[in-house]
C-alpha cells in the first residue's frame, strides 16, 4: 500500500484538527516511549525523557477527560521507573502482553506452552553463541541489541539470531527489526492489538491520537487508521502510515502543550516553570 508523505508540525499546528479536540468530552493520548519521549542511549536503563516532557506528562495526567496511556516494548513494569514518580500511569508494555494498570493491578497474556519452551531455548542459544550480554528478556520476547557495534558485527549477530529464529519461527513468533536491534517476539500481541483493546472501552466520538517512531509503532498507526491522529516522532522523516511528523523534541513539547491546551479546563498559558520554552 502507498504512503504518502505526513504533514509536517509548522502546517498541522493551526489546523482545523484541533477545534474537534478542543472542549470535547472524552479524548485519548497514546505514546510510545523510546525515541518518543526520550533520546536514545546507549544504557537502557538510563533513558532519560526529552527535557520539559516530564512536566507536561504531569499536567496531562491531571485532566480528568483525557486517558493518558504509554505503550511500549519495554516490559511494563520497568516503565514507570523512567516516567515522573508522581504519575500513576498506565502501561501496556512487551508490545501489548502485559497492562500496569494506574492502581498497580497486573495483567499479562500468558505464552503457549511451545512459545515458552522455544523463547527459553532461544535465549539459551544465544547465550551459547555469545551473545547473553546483549539480551534483555521480557515477558513474550527477547530484544538483542546492537547499538554501538559496528555494521559488521550488527550483521554478524543478525546473522546467527536469524538462524536461530529459523528453528523457533514455526512454534508462533515474529521477527521485528527495531532501532538498535532486533526483537523475537511471541505471535498475538502487537502495538497494534493494544490500541485495539484500549479503544475497544472507549465512545466512538473519542478523540485519540498516537505518537511513536520505530517500525513497531507503524503497527499501532495502522491499527488506528480512520480512528485516530498518527504522529511520527523523528528526527527525519522515513516511509510512514502516519499523519503528522514531529521533531523532538521541540515540536514533540510544542504539540503537548497544544494538547493540554485544548483539553485543559485551567486554560492557562503560565502552566510550566519548566526548563524549556515551547516554539513559538
Ligand atoms: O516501544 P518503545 O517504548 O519505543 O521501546 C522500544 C525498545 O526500547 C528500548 O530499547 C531502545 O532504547 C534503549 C535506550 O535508549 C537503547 O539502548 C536501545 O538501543 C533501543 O533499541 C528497550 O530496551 C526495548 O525493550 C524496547 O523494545
Amino acid at each position: 500500500m502507498a504512503e504518502e508523505k505526513p504533514a509536517p508540525w509548522p502546517t498541522w499546528r493551526g489546523s482545523e484538527w484541533w477545534r474537534r479536540l478542543n472542549g470535547r468530552g472524552r479524548s485519548v493520548l497514546m505514546l510510545d516511549y523510546d525515541g518518543t519521549l526520550a533520546p536514545f542511549v546507549q544504557d537502557r536503563l538510563r533513558a532519560s525523557l526529552y527535557p520539559g516532557v516530564a512536566d507536561r506528562l504531569l499536567a496531562l495526567a491531571q485532566c480528568s477527560q483525557m486517558r493518558l496511556v504509554f505503550v511500549s516494548g519495554r516490559a511494563a513494569r520497568e516503565l514507570p521507573h523512567l516516567l515522573p514518580p508522581s504519575i500513576q500511569p498506565e502501561i501496556w508494555g512487551s508490545h501489548g502482553r502485559e497492562r500496569l494498570l494506574p492502581d498497580g493491578r497486573y495483567q499479562a497474556y500468558p505464552l503457549s506452552p511451545a512459545q515458552s519452551e522455544a523463547l527459553h531455548w532461544l535465549s539459551r542459544s544465544i547465550g551459547e553463541r555469545g551473545f547473553a550480554q546483549l539480551l534483555e528478556t521480557k515477558p513474550g520476547s527477547l530484544a538483542l541489541h546492537t547499538r554501538g557495534f559496528s555494521l559488521d558485527e550488527e550483521r554478524q549477530i543478525t546473522r546467527v539470531a536469524g538462524s536461530l529464529f529459523a528453528e523457533i519461527e514455526k512454534s508462533g513468533f515474529d521477527w521485528l527489526p527495531f532501532d538498535g536491534g532486533i526483537e523475537v517476539r511471541a505471535a498475538g500481541c502487537s502495538k497494534a492489538t493494544a490500541v485495539e483493546e484500549i479503544l475497544s472501552t472507549e465512545p466512538a466520538d473519542a478523540i485519540v491520537a498516537y505518537l511513536g517512531d520505530d517500525r513497531t509503532d507503524e503497527e499501532a498507526f495502522r491499527a488506528l487508521s480512520g480512528r485516530g491522529l498518527r504522529v511520527l516522532v523523528r528526527e527525519t522523516v522515513r516511509p510512514t502510515a502516519a499523519d503528522l511528523w514531529l521533531k523532538p523534541p521541540d515540536e514533540l513539547l510544542a504539540f503537548l502543550d497544544q494538547w493540554w491546551e485544548a483539553v485543559s479546563d485551567e486554560k492557562s498559558t503560565a502552566l510550566w516553570n519548566s526548563d524549556h520554552q515551547s516554539a513559538p
